[in-house]
């Protein structure tokens, strides 16, 4: 069968948008990694999906798939492309968004100058709630990686992320203990892996090495948990730019029990029609 799609992106990390409100297909994991392999394929990050909500108090149910074939909680790139791609689509007029993820519910507001923002929820610092194995929570753990020692922050934004200080992220082991930490044992279900370079309180540079599909130019969940792992390390202020290698997001953290406010583009690039 032919299915409509719009290729998209959030600061170059990039997505397949499918509207399953007014067409009908069941995907299985072993399609989204043909369709998201970049020679064989359409070619992208995540696939995301637009589905009519199962909670009649909100708007629509968003769900993600990893390159990988990996279904997953939550993704704030995604979550400003849904915004505009639900909008242009005319499957809403709102401006104020609400859909229900495998996470949770977020809301989603266009604002001006094409920029969405989004409300991405509390984050998750206890340990069994990421999941992380620790047997308290703490603003650090210490991991041995093989041979190494590290420090890292846990932080779940409803997908599981581990946070690394590091002097400059342009010289980061990113590829290198990116696919170490995304497997390591003491995270059962897999994690992200953010290097964060702290530039001031109030500017932040950040690579991701993302669970289920490798480095990425951009992660959304990412910038928040490093902007949660920066405040409880003391390091940043409650508002910051966070530069990543696609662009900047504005993060805003209040502090526990209280959202993140995540603020950036979300660009359409072109439509197309794949035969599954
Ligand atoms: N790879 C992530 C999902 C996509 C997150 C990222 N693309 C974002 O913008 O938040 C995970 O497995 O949890």
């Amino acid at each position: 069968m032919l299915l409509r799609f719009t290729k998209m992106h959030g600061l170059g990390n990039d997505f397949a948008v499918i509207d399953l409100v007014t067409q009908h297909a069941r995907i299985s994991a072993e399609q989204v990694r043909r369709l998201a392999d970049r020679h064989f394929g359409i070619g992208f990050d995540q696939m995301l999906i637009v589905e009519p909500p199962q909670n009649p108090e909100v708007d629509f149910r968003y769900r993600i798939f990893n390159a990988d074939g990996s279904e997953v909680e939550q993704c704030g790139n995604g979550a400003r492309c849904f915004a505009r791609f639900v909008r242009d689509k005319k499957l809403t007029h709102k401006d104020r968004i609400r859909v229900e993820t495998s996470s949770g519910v977020i809301e989603l507001q266009l604002v001006g100058n094409k920029e969405v923002r989004v409300n991405m929820g509390v984050p998750m610092l206890e340990p069994a709630a990421i999941p992380f194995q620790a047997d308290a929570r703490q603003a650090t753990y210490e991991l041995d990686l093989e041979r190494q020692a590290l420090t890292l922050s846990a932080v779940s934004m409803g997908n599981p992320h581990a946070v690394l200080l590091v002097e400059d992220v342009d010289s980061a082991p990113v590829l290198e203990l990116g696919p170490r930490l995304e497997h390591h044992p003491r995270f059962p279900q897999r994690c992200n892996v953010g290097f964060l370079q702290i530039i001031n309180r109030r500017e932040a540079r950040l690579r991701v090495f993302e669970r289920g599909v490798g480095e990425t130019l951009a992660c959304g969940t990412g910038a928040c948990a490093a902007l949660v792992a920066g405040r409880l390390r003391g390091l940043l202020d409650e508002e910051v730019t966070m530069q990543l290698p696609g662009g900047t997001l504005k993060l805003a953290w209040k502090g526990d029990n209280q959202p993140v406010i995540m603020t950036g583009p979300a660009t359409r690039v072109y439509e197309g029609q794949i035969r599954l």
